[in-house]
């Protein structure tokens, strides 16, 4: 049975639970990361665990370990599920508390490791490319509750979820306050466009880790990726859309609100971004096993 890291032990999966009045539970108090592990290797970790504490840090909640700690439970959970693909799932709530919200009363975070086996986010959908689509609901504005931090308040992410669902999308396309398009429900977003690879701002988004490693890719093979503003104009209008995230990886979108993006087929420099990426997820990383 699978065995899950909880608050310094590993319990089977069975009894792996947290008290009713773990602010986590009660208001979402925590934030969480998505990692992924390639081929004994564990894809981007420090990264992973530096955002990890950023979060942490945003909300002003101290985890009571180390980045290091953090980092060895994360590779030993691996380990005690005999684990070489995967999809792990840190997450640090504020911890039990009363049923006020004031975390003064939250005595120490909780600490929960989740790594299982999970396929491509989007399945058989990388040939043909995502079906997107542009939803009403706003992504959270950065002065309210700030899309830089990954906390468990996805409820923003998952009304669009909902509505993508409801108008038949593969995705959903967030607009910020402004109208500006910041990311996707799960991913963060590009657009080619005569030969120039643009992306949004990341004020209004996740500071996606994917997205840095596609930047860095794509700057190897001579592209250098411009942040803008874009609007859905300029989406519509794209030769390529490809949205980039742990668990999206790196797929083409190629219909966005009934529009083809370019010949409705997935570009060339997104196919060439798959291919790259595919490469460096199984050749790096920090092994799991010595
Ligand atoms: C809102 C958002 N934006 C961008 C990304 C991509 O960031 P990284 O390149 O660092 O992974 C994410 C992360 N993507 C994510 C996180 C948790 C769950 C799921 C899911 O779809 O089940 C997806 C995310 O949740």
């Amino acid at each position: 049975e699978l065995l899950i890291y909880l608050d310094g032990k590993f319990v089977p999966k069975s009894e792996a639970r947290v008290s009713v009045y773990d602010h986590g539970f009660l208001y979402g108090d925590g934030v969480f990361e998505g990692i992924r592990a390639y081929n004994g290797r564990v894809f981007k970790l420090k990264e992973h665990v530096d955002r990890l504490y950023d979060s942490a840090k945003a909300i002003a909640m101290d985890i009571s370990l180390t980045k290091e700690e953090m980092s060895e439970i994360i590779l030993e959970t691996l380990r005690k599920n005999n684990l070489k693909d995967a999809y792990i799932r840190p997450i640090v709530s504020r911890g039990v508390g009363d049923l006020g919200l004031d975390p003064r009363n939250c005595e120490k975070p909780s600490v929960v490791v989740i790594a299982q086996g999970w396929g491509a986010m989007y399945g058989d959908l990388y040939e043909v490319g995502l079906k997107g689509v542009s939803v009403c609901i706003r992504r959270n504005a950065p002065d309210a509750l700030s899309p830089n931090i990954k906390s468990l308040n996805y409820l923003n992410n998952i009304l669009a979820k909902i509505e993508a669902n409801e108008k038949g999308g593969d995705e959903a396309i967030f607009l910020d306050q402004n109208g500006f398009v910041c990311e996707g429900s799960g991913d963060n977003i590009f657009i080619v466009k005569n030969n120039q690879v643009f992306t949004p701002f990341t004020i209004s988004n996740l500071k996606g880790i994917t997205r840095a490693t596609a930047i860095e890719l794509l700057d190897e093979i001579g592209y250098k990726v411009i942040e803008a503003n874009l609007g859905l104009f300029d989406l519509y209008t794209a030769d390529e859309i490809f949205v980039t995230g742990t668990a999206a990886e790196s797929a083409p979108l190629t219909k966005l609100d009934g529009r083809l993006i370019g010949t409705g087929k997935p570009g060339a420099l997104t196919l060439k971004m798959v291919e790259a990426f595919d490469k460096i997820t199984q050749s790096t990383g920090t092994p799991i096993y010595k």
